[in-house]
């Protein structure tokens, strides 16, 4: 029998640069995953920067704002006891990734970089961030003086990993992972992942939701599991719309949906979930865990 736990994501109305206006529905999306109970919040790609910085990416100031952006949500008292998943851009060994950084009671637990770029169509993310050397690999990374001063710590793990706690396993993946004929999912599948995360900025086309509602589907169906889907949503400052649709499927199921053509500047979707009886009821057991090289 698991224990019941409520999971939080989101889809807010994020632009690139307002580094105050995103903290600040950043800010709000935890205040009402809070108000709900939740333990763990989501939030789209990108969020505290915004995904469509284009060259602003390469100046070191977007950064730079961003850890500061990163240090204020680490101090507030409103993020404790919550793990927060937010995304940011981090500069590792003069290498530039597009992050994942959770973090609970002022300490971060992973900073997880995006494996699998988007470059096609609208998508040019190779122009402005590497993929990560290799899935199933971590590194040390050395914390800016900074958050260092708020959190204690010097290194924290960065890579693909996933995160297990007392009653749970979580793995992430982002946006065109999930896309890819080897989504990470698979794998964490495998390696007994209870319940993952996804965060997207994913734009719409005519049908393009649906197809997201089917990876996903087909992502829990196969192994079971809880699929936790963050969208961003608004123009975010390109010629394009992302259209929200943050999403909670368990087992292949859609449980919980967000708006698509909201007004909203934050929208929030939470769950209550049963975690280890959604594996348990998954479709297949547990198969061998992947063979490490
Ligand atoms: N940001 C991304 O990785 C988006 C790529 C993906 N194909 C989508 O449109 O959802």
């Amino acid at each position: 029998m698991g224990r019941k736990v409520t999971l939080s994501t989101c889809s807010l109305n994020q632009w690139s640069l307002d580094f105050d206006g995103n903290l600040e529905r950043i800010t709000r999306s935890i205040e009402i995953a809070k108000s709900h109970g939740a333990k763990y919040r989501l939030g789209s790609e990108l969020e505290i920067c915004g995904f469509g910085c284009a060259d602003h990416f390469f100046e070191s100031d977007t950064l730079l704002h961003s850890f500061q952006v990163l240090r204020k949500l680490l101090e507030s008292p409103l993020t404790e006891d919550i793990i927060c998943d937010v995304g940011m851009p981090i500069m590792h060994h003069n290498v530039r990734y597009n992050c994942r950084v959770l973090f609970l009671n002022r300490k971060i637990l992973l900073i997880r970089p995006k494996l699998m770029m988007a470059n096609t169509g609208n998508y040019r993310e190779l122009r402005w961030f590497a993929p990560w050397k290799q899935s199933g690999y971590v590194e040390e990374y050395f914390l800016p003086k900074m958050i260092q001063e708020v959190t204690g710590q010097d290194v924290v793990p960065i890579g693909d990993c996933v995160l297990s706690t007392k009653d749970t396993c979580l793995g992430s993946e982002m946006c065109q992972e999930l896309w890819s004929p080897c989504s990470p999912h698979i794998h964490m599948g495998q390696d007994g992942v209870e319940i993952f995360t996804n965060a997207s900025a994913s734009h719409h086309e005519l049908r393009k939701a649906d197809q997201r509602v089917h990876l996903i589907q087909s992502a829990t169906t196969k192994s079971g599991g809880i699929y936790l889907y963050s969208n961003h949503r608004g123009c975010d400052g390109e010629r394009v719309y992302y259209d929200g649709c943050s999403l909670v499927a368990i087992n292949g199921d859609v449980v919980a949906q967000g708006s698509q053509f909201s007004l909203n500047d934050v929208v929030g979707v939470h769950v209550d979930v049963h975690v280890r009886c959604a594996r348990e009821e998954g479709a297949e057991p547990i198969q061998a865990p992947r063979a490490r090289q």
